[in-house]
C-alpha cells in the first residue's frame, strides 16, 4: 500500500495507480447499481429519504434546489466509506495500544479517547473559503504534534485534556469550520461502544512490545497490533 501512495500517478498496467483506477471503476459500478435500486425503491415507496444515506442524497436538493446525479451520489457515498473506515479503525487500534501500554489509565478509558485522537490522528485537508490559486494541505497531526501547543507531543498524556485543555483550534481531530468531519458524532459513538465493551470484558497485552508505527497514509502499528486477550 505504501508503495502505491508514493508512486507516480501514471496509468500503466502493473502499477498501483493502474490497479487503483481499475478498483475505483468496479466500486463505482457496484455503487451505481445500489443507487439505481434505491431510486426504484423510492419511486415504489418501499423506501423513504430518511432510510439511509443514498436515499437521502437522492431526494434532498441542495440550497439551490439542485439534486445530485447518480455519479455524484456514488462518489459521496464512497467518500464517506473511505472517510469512516480507516479513521475509526485507526482510532480504536491506538486506544487498544495505549491501554495495553498504560495499565494505570486503563480504568479511565472512557474519557481518554480524546487524547488518542490528538496523538495519532493524521489526515484531513483544509481548503480556503475564498477562491484562490493555491490550496492549503493540512493534517491534524501537524497541529497535534506542535510542541508550542502540546509540550512533549510524543508523550501519551491523557491529563492534557483536564482543566481548560488546549487553546482553541489546537485540538482538532475532526478538523474545524465548514468542512468539519460530518461523521464525528457517529465515530465517537462507535469508538465508545467498542471500548466500553472490550474494556468491560477483557484486559489485554501486546504480543510485540516494541512494534513500530508506520504511516500508510494513516498511522498504524507495523504488524497490525497483535494482542492476547484475558477475559475478566
Ligand atoms: C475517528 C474517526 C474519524 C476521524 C478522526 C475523522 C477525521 C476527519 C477529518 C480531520 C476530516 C477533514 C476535516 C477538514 O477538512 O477540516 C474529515 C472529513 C470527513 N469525514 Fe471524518 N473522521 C472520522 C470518522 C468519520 C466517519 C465515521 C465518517 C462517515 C460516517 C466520516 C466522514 C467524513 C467525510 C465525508 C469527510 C469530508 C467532509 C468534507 O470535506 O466536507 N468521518 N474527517
Amino acid at each position: 500500500m505504501a508503495a502505491g501512495i508514493f508512486s507516480l500517478p501514471i496509468n500503466l498496467p502493473g502499477t498501483s495507480f493502474y490497479r487503483g483506477i481499475k478498483a475505483a471503476h468496479s466500486i463505482r459500478k457496484k455503487l451505481l447499481g445500489i443507487i439505481r435500486q434505491r431510486k426504484m425503491d423510492l419511486v415504489e415507496k418501499k423506501s423513504c429519504h430518511a432510510d439511509d444515506l443514498s436515499s437521502y442524497l437522492l431526494t434532498v436538493p441542495d440550497d439551490g434546489g439542485k439534486f445530485m446525479s447518480e455519479l455524484e451520489t456514488a462518489d459521496k457515498i464512497w467518500g464517506s466509506i473511505i472517510g469512516s473506515q480507516d479513521s475509526t479503525t485507526t482510532a480504536i487500534t491506538f486506544v487498544m495500544k495505549y491501554l495495553a501500554e498504560f495499565p494505570d489509565i486503563y480504568d479511565e478509558v472512557l474519557k481518554e479517547t480524546k487524547e488518542h485522537c490528538r496523538k495519532e490522528n493524521s489526515w484531513g485537508a483544509a481548503k480556503l473559503e475564498r477562491p484562490t490559486e493555491h490550496e492549503i494541505y493540512w493534517t491534524p497531526n501537524t497541529t497535534h504534534k506542535n510542541p508550542e501547543y502540546f509540550p512533549q507531543p510524543e508523550k501519551f498524556d491523557p491529563s492534557r485534556s483536564e482543566g481548560t485543555g488546549s487553546i482553541p483550534y489546537a485540538y482538532v481531530p475532526f478538523g474545524r469550520g465548514p468542512r468539519i468531519c460530518p461523521g464525528k458524532d457517529i465515530a465517537r459513538l462507535v469508538i465508545l461502544v467498542f471500548i466500553y465493551n472490550v474494556v468491560g470484558k477483557f484486559r489485554w497485552e501486546k504480543l510485540i512490545p516494541d512494534e513500530n508505527t508506520v504511516v500508510v497514509p494513516v498511522p498504524l502499528p507495523a504488524k497490525g497490533l497483535p494482542i492476547r486477550l484475558y477475559p475478566h
